[in-house]
């Protein structure tokens, strides 16, 4: 199995997460990518905190504190020196879970789109409500031979190897705006293929969101001057 997981990083908040989602159009290219917030840290340290517990709220709006809070850090998972965000714990707080749904859909909520596409597996579970939300249909963007009817697909890069995601053929249209949904931008691989996926078609990518960037690895730099939108970092520790 190719290696997915990077190593050894914590959360930061976004200050301007809640502001750029209140105030969403005209989207800048890189998101609130100016953030200078403080980080939730993950180890103990001198001030002894819990390892992935957010300690600063740096964000003008209290939900993105909430949210990065309750994102679980787990070290050496899947592999040793790999520090694995895991948002089940997001999951299991009803708060920040509605909020994170909330702030997206504040931000695309008046923006014409017309289809949010969730990246397979963790795209499948905040891209729903966000197109119910907003009025959008759903379309899942599939790792391959899972989905039934004609597909287009597209390889990308892994750190070691390749992998590929699909999507139905007659799902997305030229005339369809569309939002791209996943938990987290580690590489940028996954993204790239997602937004691949829709222009091949003739959809326009609005912008793509995620929960959680891990900017070390660069992912915006993949893809290139398409806007991507997070809610929270991750820094290297
Ligand atoms: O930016 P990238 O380097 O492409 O990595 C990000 C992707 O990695 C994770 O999914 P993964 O492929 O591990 O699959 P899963 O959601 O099925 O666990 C994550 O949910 C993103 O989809
Ligand atoms: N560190 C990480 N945590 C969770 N999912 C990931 N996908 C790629 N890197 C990841």
């Amino acid at each position: 199995m190719p290696l997915r997981f990077q190593p050894r990083l914590r959360l930061r908040l976004l200050p301007s997460a809640a502001a750029a989602a209140a105030s969403a159009p005209p989207f800048p290219p890189h998101g609130p990518a100016s953030a200078t917030g403080s980080s939730v840290r993950l180890t103990g340290g001198r001030s002894r905190r819990r390892r992935g517990a957010a300690v600063a709220m740096a964000s003008g709006d209290a939900r993105v504190a909430g949210i990065a809070s309750s994102i679980r850090v787990i070290p050496d998972f899947p592999k040793p020196g790999i520090m694995f965000q895991d948002i089940t714990t997001l999951l299991l707080d009803p708060k920040a879970f509605r909020d994170t749904i909330d702030l997206f859909v504040e931000r695309y909520k008046d923006q014409g789109i017309t289809v949010v596409a969730g990246v397979e597996a963790r795209g499948f579970i905040f891209g729903p409500p966000i197109a119910l939300a907003i009025g959008a249909k759903f379309v899942p963007l599939r790792k391959p031979k899972k989905l039934p009817g004609e597909v287009i697909s597209e390889e990308y890069s892994l750190e070691y190897g390749t992998d590929k995601i699909e999507m139905h053929v007659g799902a997305v249209e030229d005339n369809d705006r569309a939002l791209v949904v996943d938990d987290l931008i580690a590489t940028g691989g996954t993204l790239c293929a997602a937004v691949n996926l829709l222009e091949r078609v003739g959809a326009k990518v609005v912008e793509c969101a995620c929960v959680i960037e891990l900017p070390e690895l660069k992912g915006r730099d993949k893809l290139g001057d398409r806007p991507v939108f997070v809610l929270v970092k991750a820094d290297g520790a």
